[in-house]
């Protein structure tokens, strides 16, 4: 049956560290131990929780108690092999009780034979759009809401002219009126169909998938049929297993793109709630994304770097799993390409929103530059020497750009 360790991060009073660990692998599992008859105490062992380790990490600055790691083992006979009853186990009712972080959930490969993974992965994402050499590049939207389906076609055209990758609605885009959700499919396809003929250049669109949470596998059925190329999706809002239900569906069997929106209230805090590496890195990979946006540690929602980096690791590392595209993002322009492939490697999304529709050249400018980053990068030019590339010196003139470090 398998097992999942939990590690979490608690701040108590040294002598409390061993109580508390024993009251958590007890409470969540067969509850009160020794007062119970010898046969039913050996009944019960295989569903008991078993403390592995406790590792004093560091004295909380505020209070004076001391922080440290509790490693928890539960057995898989406890729960079903779904995302809920695994977070219902080792954080649930655990998570409103005092000062305390969920940082890592160790899964056995036995665990992980229930867990689909990304359906295409870095590699099956390359495939689709024949580019294996480079980051991929991606632009957003910005400024449809309340605009009709013309002002976001041609907003479509221009990016796809500038040369991106990809383009996906901003997440703030929701099914309405002027441009909904089908025909921005149906419509979006045309446009970048032209844009490759007329310039052997492919861009694949990623449609927002919203709506109730019942109806939206439907919706991505539908999105499918009319051709879509890979869903935007606000996995957050909706819930893991959600993500997980649209992955398994060999109907829809398109790409998905998980946006971090609402992810902040449940990984900002040091002391509550759940890491940044556990939620966007490792059980947004478990559930099935093929790429996982969060913020990079430069740009306007900046997050620390190794926390970004951990997050990372556990989207590309070694695993039964495919890996999923991380996409470092908010409010980057091109200068900041160099820093971004020196952390995260030619294996990334770089994405960027106001940093190519802000270009003075608008924004097929703004594609071009960030292709003629990426394209300097590889080529091991510093940007401001990159003269022949007129649209990345308009805009490293404008944002500046950001040296990598020598390692
Ligand atoms: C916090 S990651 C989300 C990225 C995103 O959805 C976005 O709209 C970023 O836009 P920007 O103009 O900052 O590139
Ligand atoms: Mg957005």
């Amino acid at each position: 049956m398998g097992h999942v360790t939990a590690v979490y991060q608690i701040i108590a009073k040294r002598e409390d560290l061993e109580k508390k660990a024993e009251g958590i692998a007890l409470g969540l599992t067969v509850g009160s131990w020794t007062d119970l008859p010898l046969l039913v105490q050996e009944q019960l062992k295989k569903h008991k929780g078993q403390v592995v380790e406790i590792k004093e990490t560091g004295e909380d600055p505020s209070s004076g108690k001391t922080i440290a790691q509790l490693h928890i083992r539960f057995p898989g006979e406890n729960f079903s092999k779904d995302i809920p009853a695994i977070l219902t186990t080792t954080f649930g009712k655990l998570s409103l009780d005092g000062e305390i972080k969920l940082l890592d959930l160790q899964f056995d490969d036995e665990i992980f034979r229930y867990f689909p993974g990304p359906r295409f992965g870095i590699q099956g994402l390359r495939e689709k759009l024949g580019v294996y050499d480079r980051p991929l590049v991606m632009s957003i939207f910005k400024g449809v809401i309340g605009r009709d389906m013309d002002y976001l076609l041609a907003q479509l055209r221009e990016q796809a002219l500038g040369g991106v990758d990809l383009v996906k609605d901003d997440e703030i885009l929701f099914e309405n009126s002027l441009t909904s959700f089908e025909t921005r499919i149906k419509e979006g396809k045309k446009v970048l169909d032209n844009v490759y003929q007329e310039k052997g250049h492919r861009t694949l669109y990623a449609v927002n998938l919203t709506g109730k949470t019942f109806e939206l596998k439907d919706k991505a059925r539908k999105a499918k049929e009319l051709g879509a190329d890979i869903l935007l999706f606000n996995v957050f809002t909706y819930g893991l297993d959600v993500l997980q239900a649209l992955r398994e569906d060999d109907e829809i069997a398109l790409p998905i793109m998980a946006h971090p929106a609402f992810s902040g209230s449940f990984t900002s805090s040091e002391k509550y709630g759940l890491s940044h590496s556990l939620l966007l890195g490792k059980l947004i990979r478990i559930a099935g994304a093929d790429f996982s946006l969060f913020p990079s540690p430069y740009g306007s929602v900046a997050l620390e770097r190794d926390k970004v980096l951990k997050v990372k690791e556990e989207l590309v590392k070694e695993s039964v799993l495919k890996p999923v595209f991380p996409v470092p993002s908010a409010g980057i322009h091109p200068g900041l390409v160099p820093i971004l492939i020196h952390d995260f490697g030619k294996d990334c999304v770089i994405n960027a929103g106001g940093g190519v529709h802000g270009h003075p050249q608008g924004a097929k400018g703004g594609g071009k530059a960030f292709r003629q980053a990426v394209d300097a990068v590889s080529r091991g030019v510093p940007l401001n020497e990159a003269a022949e590339d007129i649209e990345l010196q308009e805009a490293i003139r404008l944002w500046g750009w950001k040296e990598a470090p020598s390692n």
